[in-house]
């Protein structure tokens, strides 16, 4: 049995079909990067994961079961921006993590429970590098910083899953490059298994074990909405760089031009 499976998922909005025929299968562990054309359903797809939506058709299963139908600590999810409270300090954004699962009524935490769920955030903001921020505000951290704390609020329940919209699309190259370290890392010791998209191709083959394309195999130009987007390539990235590259130079110029190549020097090699 697959860690997830997608069954023949179709998402439509009245008739205007975004997604149609995935199927996927997932190990545990896996960093799936998820590119596309600007409006091809990739983000849907991640809320499809993430629980905020119910597919038209199909089965989205983690370990042989339906996803759950809402979002809940299996997940955790990091958008491009406005991921975090902007009313709550660093320290807190990262604890509520912690009390919104633990505390289903009140969404609070007290006593001594507060406490050790205060003290396992300050752990996992020295993770990411916020050890010296817990009092401030969202609105005084930098963009990388912002981006650091959200990782954090998502990573502290502990979720199998981690999906991730364009997290360092607003950031400066220099710091994507540090948090593409802070992402591996993170990955490589929790296990997690990610679905990232990115529209930075160079971004998608080096965080990724594997590159997944979404495009429309079928266009009607009397009706643009009538098909949806289904996963074209499925490209298993690994240490063979030759390999990868010559895949990618595969792919269709249309899929090429939808995901904007950040120059080779700002990237680590994986
Ligand atoms: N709730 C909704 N109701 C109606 N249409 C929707 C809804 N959500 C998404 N769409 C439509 O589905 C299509 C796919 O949107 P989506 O955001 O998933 O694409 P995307 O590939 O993530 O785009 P981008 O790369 O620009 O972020 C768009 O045409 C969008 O307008």
């Amino acid at each position: 049995m697959s860690f997830i499976e997608i069954r023949n998922v179709w998402q439509a909005y009245g008739d205007h079909v975004v997604l149609e025929r995935l199927k996927l299968t997932v190990e545990e562990g896996q960093l799936c990067t998820l590119v596309g054309a600007s409006g091809c359903g990739k983000s849907t797809f991640l809320r499809l994961l993430l629980g905020q939506e119910r597919p038209s058709k199909g089965q989205l299963l983690l370990q042989g079961k339906p996803f759950p139908a809402e979002p809940d600590a299996s997940r955790g999810v990091v958008f491009q921006r406005y991921s975090v409270f902007p009313h709550l300090t660093v320290l807190d954004n990262v604890t509520i993590g912690l009390e919104l699962p633990r505390a289903h009524l009140t969404g609070r935490l007290w006593g001594s429970a507060k406490r050790r769920a205060r003290e396992e955030a300050a752990q996992m903001l020295e993770k990411v590098g916020l050890g010296a921020a817990f009092h401030q505000y969202p609105s005084q951290l930098s963009g990388g910083m912002q981006q650091r704390l959200a990782i954090a609020q998502a990573l502290i329940a502990r979720p199998r899953v981690l999906l991730l919209d364009e997290p360092f699309g607003a950031l400066d190259p220099g710091i994507r490059k540090d948090m593409h370290a802070l992402l591996l890392e993170l990955w490589r010791e929790s296990g997690l298994t990610v679905f990232m998209v990115t529209h930075d191709l160079y971004e998608g083959f080096h965080l990724g074990t594997r590159l997944l394309v979404f495009d429309k195999v079928r266009i009607d130009p009397q009706a643009p909405q009538a098909y949806g987007a289904r996963i074209t390539y499925d490209i298993p990235l690994n240490s063979d760089r030759r390999q990868t590259r010559e895949a990618i130079a595969a792919l269709p110029p249309h899929v090429l031009d939808a995901i904007n190549p950040v120059s080779q020097e700002n990237h680590d090699e994986r």
